[in-house]
């Protein structure tokens, strides 16, 4: 039996005359190369794909969103989201949709003083959105760095308590162009110091001197990043949440700001 022969359920008529703002498929895996900078990186992302679905309609076609998936390699930038959403939506005979794309996003990084190159790997969300036939490209990322507490510093005879800090920036991207690699730069160096995948001796004392050097509080890191995000180009409005990971409590010191776009 072939599927002309089967009833096609998810294209009857549905009654109850409520439309569905998403729906589709999430937690899908898939090889995928992203081009930043002019370089491929390769990598693997966790899909969420969703289309909007009238109120007359039963079911959307679940199948076509695995398809597009398989059509040849999948090759995304932030420039050729827009696109990619929309052909989604075109297939899926939709009139809007939603693209999440989330991937360890790989950069060479070499030690502050041994020079010693390694990967360091940052959560990047990339998310493609048409609505109302109008394109929005979305960027989520997380930015791990250290902090280093400034009153546990001044208290203190020696030491200061220090640990791993989230930064999470959301924002909408104006210019297709916009590099992450340099955001992310932008984002991390308002830690008390950035993190790096490979340190020798002269850089560990190196990055231990230069967040004692640099003590802030959760609040000063979330204020810092606003200060780098005021005006930066190629994005508009953002959420910055940072959350320290207190190596002196079990629970997270945390910080949110919001500016809206235009
Ligand atoms: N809409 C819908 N589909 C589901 C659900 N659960 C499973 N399916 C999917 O139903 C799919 C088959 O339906 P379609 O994608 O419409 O397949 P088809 O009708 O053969 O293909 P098209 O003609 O392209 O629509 C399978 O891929 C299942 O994943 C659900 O809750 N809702």
């Amino acid at each position: 039996m072939n599927s002309h022969d089967m009833p096609d359920v998810q294209s009857s008529h549905d009654a109850r005359d409520i439309a569905i703002d998403q729906v589709g498929i999430k937690a899908i895996r898939h090889p995928m190369t992203f081009l930043d900078d002019g370089r491929e990186h390769a990598t693997v992302a966790e899909c969420q794909l969703t289309v909007g679905l009238p109120a007359d309609k039963k079911g959307t076609h679940m199948s076509r969103f695995v398809a597009l998936l398989n059509e040849g390699p999948l090759i995304l930038s932030i420039a050729g989201l827009s696109d990619w959403t929309r052909a989604m939506i075109e297939r899926l005979e939709a009139q809007s949709g939603e693209a999440h794309f989330t991937f360890p996003y790989f950069v060479a990084k070499d030690a502050p003083v041994s020079g010693q190159g390694a990967m360091m790997d940052y959560d990047v969300t990339l998310i493609g959105r048409v609505e109302h036939g109008r394109p929005h490209i979305g960027l989520k990322l997380v930015i791990p760095v250290t902090s280093l507490c400034p009153c546990s510093k001044e208290i203190s005879a020696y030491g200061a308590h220090n640990q791993r800090s989230h930064i999470t920036v959301e924002t909408e991207v104006s210019d297709p162009a916009l590099s992450l690699r340099e955001l992310i730069a932008a984002v991390e160096a308002e830690g008390s110091c950035p993190l790096w995948g490979l340190l020798k001796r002269p850089d560990e004392k190196w990055i231990t001197e230069y967040a004692f050097d640099n003590p802030k509080f959760v609040e000063d890191m979330v204020r810092d990043v606003a200060n780098a995000l005021e005006g930066y180009p190629g994005i508009n409005g953002f959420s910055i949440g940072v959350e320290n990971f207190e190596s002196i409590h079990n629970h997270s010191a945390w910080a949110v700001i919001h500016r809206p776009g235009r």
